[in-house]
Order: C-alpha cells, then structure tokens, then sequence
C-alpha cells in the first residue's frame, strides 16, 4: 500500500529502486500516478497524497502554503482555501525573513522558526539550509537549551514520540502510531543531562527534534525519515516535578533494573517496527549513556552522540591543531593534555585520543598513550589518594566518592600527582599543551591556569566544549586575553571572533554536529548494519584534512556550520567506504557507480515539486 504522502520522482525512483540504495516505492503506484497524468514529464518530481482539502493545508509535509498552483489548487480541492495569488517560494522567504528579523530574542525566533517547521516544512528547511550558520544557533546549540528550559510554557504542537513510564507492555503496539512507514534516523534521550543543564526530563524533546533538524538540513536525511523520541522515565528535577504546567510524568527517575528494562521495551518495540533505522541515544546521563552503548551496539545500529560524534570531532580540532602549529598530524603523542570532565563526553574523547594515539604506532600500548593525558572531574585530579591525603590546598579523600569511578576513568589515575589536584596545580606540574573542557562547568577555566598554560607553550589548545554558551568553561576573549592572543580556540558553542591587540582572533566551533549529520547519510545510504569505531576515527581524520594551509595558519582548524552540507557530504562518504570494507553495508552498489555520486543523489533538497491526490486505495 502506498502510503499517505510519497516524495519522489516517477524517473529518479525507479532508478534508486534498482540501485537499492533508498526508499520503498510501490512501483505500481508510481506507473498509475505517471498514467493518470501524462502533462507531466517521466522525470518531473512529484508529491502524491491522499489527502484532500484541509488536510493538505494543515499537513507540514505537504503543504506549500500560498504556493499551490491553481491546477494544484482545483485537483487537491484547496481553491478559495488559500489567498488567490499564488507566490513561489522567494516570494514566501521574503515574508520569513523580514518576520524573523523582528523577533526580539532569540527564543522568540526559535518559537517563530518552530511554527514554521510545523506549518511548512519545505520552506522551513530551504530558510534553515540557505542560512545554516545563523540559523543553527537558533533550532540547535545554543537557543535549543533555553527552548528545553522553557519547553512546557512554549510548547504549541505535537511533534516525536513519547514513550513514559504510563506505556510499560504497550510499546510494541504504540510504534505503529508513527504515520511513516520509513524510518532511517531516530534521535532518542531520556533528558537525564540535558547540554549542560542537567535534568530536564521530557523538556528535553527540543534535542532530538533540533538534531533531526540539521540531519535533514545538513545530512540531505528526508524529513519524513527521522523520528524524534523521548523516554520519559520521569525526572529528579524538583522545579519540573513542582510545576503544574510540566508535561512530563511527575515522579521520581528509574533507575537500576527498572530503567534498563524500561529502554530494553523501546529498543525491542522500535526494532520491530523500523530494523534498519540508525538509533542515535543522546543526552543520556553518564554512567547510562555508557551502560546503553555497550549493551546495544553490537546489537543495533546504534550509536552515542556524547560519546562517539564528540570523540571524532574533538580528536579533529586536535589532529587540525597540529597541523596548524606546523606538526605532522601523526605526532599526537608528544601532546600533553588535561581534559576537565570525566564523564560520557569527556571519557568518550579521551578514548578517541588514545585509539589514535594507539594506531598511529608511537606509543608502545594503551597505557603509555593514557600517560599523556590528565583527567579531572569535579572533585580536581583524578590522581593518587595516597599523596599527601589531608593536605592543605586539597580536600581529604572521601573514600565514598572516589570509589564511584569506573575502570573507564580509572585507567587515566595519575599515580604520581595528588588526588583532586586543582586544575591550576595540575597546569603547573604537568605543562600542557591542550585543554579540552566536557564538564558543563562554567568558567573553570580559571584565569590562573590558563595564564600558567600560555608560559609553558606557544600555541596553547584552548577548548572549552561544554554547551550551551553560558556553561562554557571559559570565553573566547578570556582565553585570547589570557595568551596574549596565542591561543587555537575552538568552543561547543559559538562565540564570535575577537580582536586581540589589533588582531582577528579566530573563533572555531567544536560540536557534535559536525558529524553525526554526515554519519546517518553515511549509513542510511550503504544501509550499513552497525556503527563502528572506525567511522568515527575515519571521520575526524576527514574533518581534521578539511582546511586549507591558509586557513590553518589564520587560526581556523575546519569549516563551520555554515558550510555542514559539504562537510557531511564528506563525512558519508568515508562512513560508506569503512562500512562496505567492514562488510557492514547491505545496500549493493551497481558496478560503475561513484560512492559520491550516490551519496549526492540521496540528499534531499527542499523544493516544492507538483502535487498529486492518488486514490488511497492503490
Ligand atoms: N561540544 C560538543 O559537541 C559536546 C558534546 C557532548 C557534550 N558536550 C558538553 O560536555 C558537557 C559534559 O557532558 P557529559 O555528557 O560528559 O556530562 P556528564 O554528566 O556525563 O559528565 C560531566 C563531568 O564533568 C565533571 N564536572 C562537573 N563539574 C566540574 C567541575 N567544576 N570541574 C571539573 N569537572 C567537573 C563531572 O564530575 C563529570 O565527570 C556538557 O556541558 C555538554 O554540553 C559538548
Ligand atoms: O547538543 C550539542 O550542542 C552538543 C552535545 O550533544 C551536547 O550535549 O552538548
Ligand atoms: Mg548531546
């Protein structure tokens, strides 16, 4: 059966449909639709429906708002339901635009931006995509912080799925409420670490809707393909749990048993219904995040976000550092490097460094390689409880919250420094030349410790990476004031530039988007069955290779948001090569056929293509 609304077209489908490469046409419905109207060309793009009226209007998918053409207009029975002229879509951008600009407030622009993805999606994404680089500030990092926050006093229209602790035993039948039968990307979060904002419980649905917005804009992902989901299994924030207007579930969060059989339902019942869709799990709570990841990933195709896409775009900005300061990119080993964080994000991108430390063959083993790198946490440095316990200038260990680490975070325990070592002490005894900041603490990239830095290099790595902007562990002026404007900057969220003395300090934006977007194209289009450490280590070395010696040496490590398309481009391409030399992809290529061009040929663009009303029961 076909189902309600079908983007595609007569020519290029049928083509796909033989590479196998995408989406499950009915071949018999398409020759009737290229019968029943013979005006349009074998190769003409079309939108068919079911739909008729209202129903078209009100459907974001379809709807082109007061671009239907009249034909359009008599065969879908919306004449007299729209205004008479019909405006093409320069026209409909023109109106966008010169509204958006008198939003106030960046939040008021996200509501704007929000009520335009719901009345029109195909508009919504052409603005999104033509103006990435402003306009991701406002649907993704940092304004979708302040859109969890305030979620259940802006919230206007249904949009993911809901899956709370009220739908034990039903989540098998309640996937079938889905209107789309292909899926290729889920986005799901349990909003347990929201950004750096910490629990936020079903406030965080804003998340996975704002990265399935840049897979679709950035990834060339159709938007009917993604699904956007939370599990609500309640929250720990009493603020939520106090206010009459949340719209989460009001108790307490599960944990232990009950929350992993609580996901292990979803991921059974998502299974089900969609086999070979991409689950991204995002935002979850460390030690969740991790526990989630090993049970499933040799299961699924499934990733981490936090984890995974962080590693391999925090280990770029690394590797491009190198280059910038006139290093092969094979030398990562002679770093010395403090990451403060040491949680799903922070061990996460340590473990990239050191899988790359470890294949690039100069360190004897995984131990020499965690060596090189000092880990921190909220109590200070992960260090030797034994030194000097009790000390002045360190807290007395309490043996209770260092017994909570892991065998993750405990292979980086310096033996040889004293446990909780402040950041500014451990700056001092061990010289480093990168910082890598994953905590969501703002401003512990003190001033001293970022001074002490500085003396002992002459390209410190700055990176504060935590989310949003007012979480960031120090800002751009702050660092290049602190270096006397020496620093390589990269941040998770975006600062502008800053001058320096007379100088153009440049701003680089270290997030997760760089990557995840370019991965789902990547597997979506080889219809690989895993995702794999290799994916990701080949993905920072592309983005890593991305900018041009002219652009290393003026401080600019790779392209920005702005350019996402491109980069994600790049990205799918090697995601694709790795899962078809792993024997992970399962969509045949035809003999002759450029990886490349295939991947370009799956992106959707959003334009508006005729639409056709078919009979439902074809
Ligand atoms: N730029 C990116 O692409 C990106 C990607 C993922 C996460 N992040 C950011 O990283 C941050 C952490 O995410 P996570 O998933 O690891 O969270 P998490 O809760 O798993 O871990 C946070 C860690 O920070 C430590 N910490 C807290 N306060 C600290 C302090 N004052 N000093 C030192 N350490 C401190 C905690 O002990 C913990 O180890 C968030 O702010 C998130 O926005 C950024
Ligand atoms: O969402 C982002 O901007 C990046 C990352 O996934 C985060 O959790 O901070
Ligand atoms: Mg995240």
């Amino acid at each position: 059966m076909l189902r309600n609304s079908v983007l595609t077209s007569i020519h290029a489908a049928t083509k796909r449909y033989a590479a196998s490469t995408v989406r499950n046409y009915s071949r018999r419905a398409l020759t009737t639709t290229a019968a029943a109207f013979p005006d349009l060309r074998m190769e003409t793009m079309v939108q068919t429906t079911t739909k008729h009226g209202m129903d078209v209007i009100h459907d974001p998918l379809l709807s082109k708002g007061t671009a239907f053409s009249l034909s359009e207009r008599e065969r879908l029975g919306i004449r007299g339901l729209v205004p008479p002229r019909t405006q093409e879509m320069d026209k409909q951008l023109q109106r966008i635009i010169r509204n958006l600009r008198e939003c106030r407030t960046p939040l008021e622009k996200f509501v704007f931006m929000t009520a335009l993805q719901d009345r029109n999606e195909t508009l919504f994404y052409r603005l999104l995509i033509d103006n990435l680089q402003e306009l991701s500030q406002i649907i993704y990092t940092p304004t979708v912080g302040d859109a969890c926050k305030r979620f259940h006093s802006i919230y206007r229209r249904a949009r993911g799925m809901y899956f709370s602790s009220l739908d034990r035993g039903q989540m098998a039948a309640m996937v079938h409420n889905w209107p789309h039968d292909q899926v290729d990307v889920i986005v799901v979060t349990d909003g347990s670490r929201v950004l750096g904002l910490g629990d936020l419980g079903a406030n965080g649905m804003q998340i996975p809707i704002g990265k399935l917005s840049l897979y679709v804009a950035g990834g060339g992902i159709r938007p009917t393909s993604i699904l956007p989901v939370v599990l609500d299994v309640g929250t720990n924030n009493e603020e939520l749990l106090n206010d009459p207007l949340y719209l989460g579930m009001g108790h307490r969060r599960l944990d232990g048993e009950e929350y992993y059989s609580f996901v292990d339902e979803w991921v059974h019942a998502i299974q089900s219904r969609y086999p070979n869709a991409l689950i991204q799990f995002e935002d979850f709570k460390y030690p969740h995040a991790y526990n989630l990841l090993h049970k499933y990933q040799d299961k699924i195709c499934c990733f981490n976000d936090d984890i995974q896409s962080t590693s391999a775009v925090a280990l770029a900005g690394v590797l491009a550092a190198l280059k910038a300061r006139g290093k092969p990119i094979d030398s990562l080993d002679e770093e010395r490097i403090i990451c403060v964080g040491a949680g799903s994000a922070g061990v996460g991108v340590c473990e990239g460094i050191v899988d790359c430390m470890v294949e690039q063959g100069k360190v004897k083993s995984r131990e020499e390689a965690y060596s090189r790198i000092w880990m921190l946490d909220q109590h200070g440095l992960l260090g030797n409880s034994n030194i000097g316990a009790g000390d002045s200038g360190s807290t007395p260990l309490g043996a209770g919250d260092r017994a909570n680490l892991d065998e993750r975070q405990l292979c980086y325990l310096k033996k040889d420094l004293k446990d909780r070592l402040s950041l500014e002490d451990v700056v001092k005894a061990v010289k480093p030349t990168v910082i890598l900041g994953l905590s969501g603490a703002p401003g512990v990239f003190t001033e001293g410790a970022i001074r002490a830095m500085a003396d002992g290099v002459e390209k410190p790595v700055v990176f504060p990476l935590s989310n949003p902007t007012h979480q960031s562990e120090c800002t751009a002026e702050q660092a290049f004031n602190w270096t006397d404007g020496r620093a390589i900057f990269a941040s998770g969220s975006p600062f502008k530039d800053v001058e320096y003395k007379g100088k153009i300090c440049k701003v680089n934006q270290i997030n997760n988007a760089m990557s995840f977007p370019g991965l789902g194209l990547g597997i979506t289009v080889s219809r690989a069955s895993r995702v794999t450490g290799k994916m990701f280590m080949e993905t920072a070395v592309t983005i890593a290779n991305m900018a041009s010696e002219e652009q290393l040496k003026s401080g600019v490590l790779f392209p920005g948001v702005g350019d996402l398309r491109e980069v994600s481009k790049e990205v799918a391409i090697k995601v694709c090569e790795v899962a078809y030399d792993q024997g992970l992809a399962r969509a045949q290529l035809r003999q002759g056929v450029s990886l490349k061009g295939v991947i370009e040929e799956s992106m959707w663009d959003p334009e508006y293509v005729p639409t056709i009303r078919i009979d439902g029961h074809m």
